[in-house]
């Protein structure tokens, strides 16, 4: 089965009323591939603005939720809240949370299964340093983020993995199709030994990292990149040509399982 592809846009903590307005905007006008599931995750403080305005279709994740429901948790947002808010997804794990807030693995695993247990859809983040990539533990290092979720929760149906690897954040240094497509597929491997053959061959593996409209096309042609986690760039007119990079790949095999 073709896995649908997917394209989010992470704003990370960037905008104002009238610049998501204006992003809005011309993505409602824009001719967008109908077969990409798009989704876009602003800043909390404009998640119902975003609502509001973006045309039905296209998505709105929340940048992050927090595990416990309604209560004494100053600053965090609750599962409830979003859907209240009619806001369908959330990202979660990202780096920047898991370096600079010293979200650990646990946690991560967390509000990934308070988010799915109340319906919300997550955009599961992982991803190695530098250093580990240097050192050889790109593989063990993602599995590990992985499987920390993978305790807590079986049914992987609404959880789209975001392969990112750190120094390909925001640095502008891509990671090549080689080097993306092998993670991918270590992935799908670890998921097929862990959570079986159907979960492997319907979880979408999407990439981030200082993807662009020069790089989209190549990475989609990959087997197991199945979309992309878009930061800078999905607040740019690129982030179209992006969304429809899809399009002018070649037909995909199934990864080879
Ligand atoms: O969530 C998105 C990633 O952190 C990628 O960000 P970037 O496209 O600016 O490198």
């Amino acid at each position: 089965m073709a896995r649908q592809f997917f394209v989010g846009g992470n704003f990370k903590m960037n905008g104002s009323v009238e610049s998501i307005k204006k992003i809005i905007s011309y993505l409602n006008d824009a001719k967008l591939d109908p077969n990409t599931e798009v989704v876009i995750a602003p800043p909390a403080l404009y998640l119902l603005l975003a609502r509001e305005h973006l045309k039905p279709g296209l998505e709105i994740a929340a940048q992050n939720v927090f595990d416990k429901p309604n209560g004494a948790f100053t600053g965090e947002i609750s599962v409830d809240q979003l859907k209240d808010s009619n806001i369908t997804w959330t990202l979660l794990g990202h780096s920047e949370r898991r370096v600079i807030l010293q979200e650990d693995d646990a946690f991560v695993a967390a509000k990934t299964k308070a988010a799915l247990d109340g319906g919300i859809g997550v955009i599961l983040c992982c991803g190695e340093s530098l250093e580990q990539r240097e050192s050889g533990k790109t593989i063990e290092v993602v599995t590990s983020q992985l499987k920390a979720v993978a305790e807590k929760v079986k049914d992987w149906s609404k959880i789209v993995i975001a392969y990112e690897p750190i120094w390909a954040i925001g640095t502008g240094k891509v990671a090549s199709t080689e080097q993306a497509q092998e993670v991918h597929a270590a992935i799908r491997q670890w998921l097929k030994k862990e959570l079986g053959d159907k979960t492997a061959e319907e979880t979408r593996i999407i990439y981030g990292g200082s993807v662009s409209e020069k790089n989209c096309k190549d990475l989609s042609k990959q087997p197991d990149i199945d979309g992309f986690l878009v930061g800078g760039a999905s607040l740019k007119p690129a982030f179209v040509d992006i969304i429809n990079s899809h399009l002018y790949g070649e037909e995909k095999g199934n990864s080879r399982l």
